[in-house]
């Protein structure tokens, strides 16, 4: 018996019962009342696509993965202010806040699900900031401090500490400088892997470069092992990290805008897709344990590579502060409803291959998960 003779036979046979009929119809659904429209279903069955995502159920399904709370890290400005807690205008409904507000704002994060933070230190204070950023590894430094004070306050919470220097240098750049203005690899390198391992001797679980110095890794891969903590603190890159103005909110936030010049010597150009390959490959080999992406919508094809070349390595993006911006900016004037296009966002994140993302929507996705 042909396809089509089968169906036109089912088609014809049920609406006999009346049972049947009635069960259709409860559940919405009717019987064709002639054969006509089954017997026109002919050819190729496969371009029936509908009925595979019908149900809300049926469309969770259709992603390879789903957002969980799990994969969800929360960028917190900490300030050496420890009573401040500032709006930061340019980045809506988030705060800079010293040691004494960190804790009651984040207890209730952590009962609904919070999982992970990432450490951005904030010095405020005059002349916290000097060439070499010296103040990064202040043991009384807002970093340091918060390290411990969370490690001791939040035994599951998993804490990553941001390693850069643009937030401590007087200059405003990621690393230390020659006499012409550019970056001293081999001087920055040095000390941000000292850095790294301070956070990490405090009880960071993660420490994670963002300055984009050739060889950090390395360097902070090395201290580790010959610290003795190799073993108990993941050392994540910002592998691709593109140059590019979605940052701007964030400098607001952290004070690290650069006094002169820009990052584009040492930040990838936005066209830089071999470039981003190459980094990701260097810092796989290198040590790295996660590699990121970094801004994430707009650099999806990078998480997409990323995952290609690190197919046995956690993938992360970094949603940034201008993504973040945007979103609410736009949502605000009308162009869409904010929580659908942070989760629209988040799936293209997650479709491209992260299984890790940093986000400033961390507390309304602890909302609006279940998971
Ligand atoms: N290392 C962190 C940044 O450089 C910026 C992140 C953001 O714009 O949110
Ligand atoms: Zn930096
Ligand atoms: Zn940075």
């Amino acid at each position: 018996m042909s396809f089509s003779s089968l169906v036109s036979d089912i088609a014809y046979r049920n609406p006999t019962r009346p049972e049947l009929r009635a069960a259709a119809s409860e559940a919405g659904r009717s019987y064709a009342s002639t054969a006509a429209t089954s017997v026109s279903i002919s050819g190729d069955i496969k371009s029936q696509l509908h009925g595979g995502y019908s149900h809300p159920l049926a469309r969770a399904w259709q992603a390879e993965r789903q957002l969980t709370k799990s994969m969800l890290i929360y960028p917190l400005f900490i300030s050496d202010q420890p009573d401040e807690e500032t709006l930061i205008p340019s980045l809506p409904n988030q705060h800079r806040r010293g040691l004494n507000k960190i804790v009651p704002y984040l207890k209730p994060l952590v009962e609904k699900g919070l999982k992970s933070v990432i450490l951005f230190g904030v010095p405020i204070a005059p002349n916290a900031k000097d060439a070499l950023g010296s103040n990064a590894d202040d043991p009384k430094g807002p970093v340091i401090k918060a390290i411990r004070l969370l490690r001791r306050t939040f035994p599951d919470l998993f804490i990553t500490a941001d390693v850069c220097l643009c937030e401590y240098t007087s200059h405003g750049h990621c690393g230390i400088l020659r006499d012409d203005g550019s970056l001293n690899n081999q001087l920055s390198v040095e000390r941000i892997s000292d850095v790294a391992i301070s956070y990490a001797m405090a009880g960071a679980h993660c420490v994670a470069p963002s300055d984009m110095n050739d060889g950090r890794i390395r360097a902070i891969k090395l201290k580790l092992i010959e610290a003795g903590i190799a073993h108990q603190v993941v050392l994540m890159s910002y592998s691709a990290k593109f140059s590019g103005c979605l940052y701007g909110p964030f400098r607001d936030a952290a004070g690290s805008c650069p006094s002169f010049g820009d990052r584009r010597c040492y930040q990838l150009p936005p066209g830089g897709r071999g470039l981003a390959r190459r980094a990701i490959t260097r810092d796989i080999n290198e040590g790295a344990d996660i590699i990121m992406v970094k801004p994430a919508s707009q650099y999806l094809d990078i998480i997409s590579d990323a995952k290609d070349i690190g197919k046995d390595m956690p993938v992360a993006a970094y949603q940034v502060s201008g993504e973040y911006a945007m979103i609410h900016a736009a949502a605000a004037a009308g162009v869409f409803d904010l929580r659908a296009m942070a989760e629209e966002a988040t799936q293209g994140i997650l479709r491209a291959g992260a299984t890790i993302i940093v986000s400033y929507f961390t507390p309304e996705f602890l909302d609006w998960l279940s998971n």
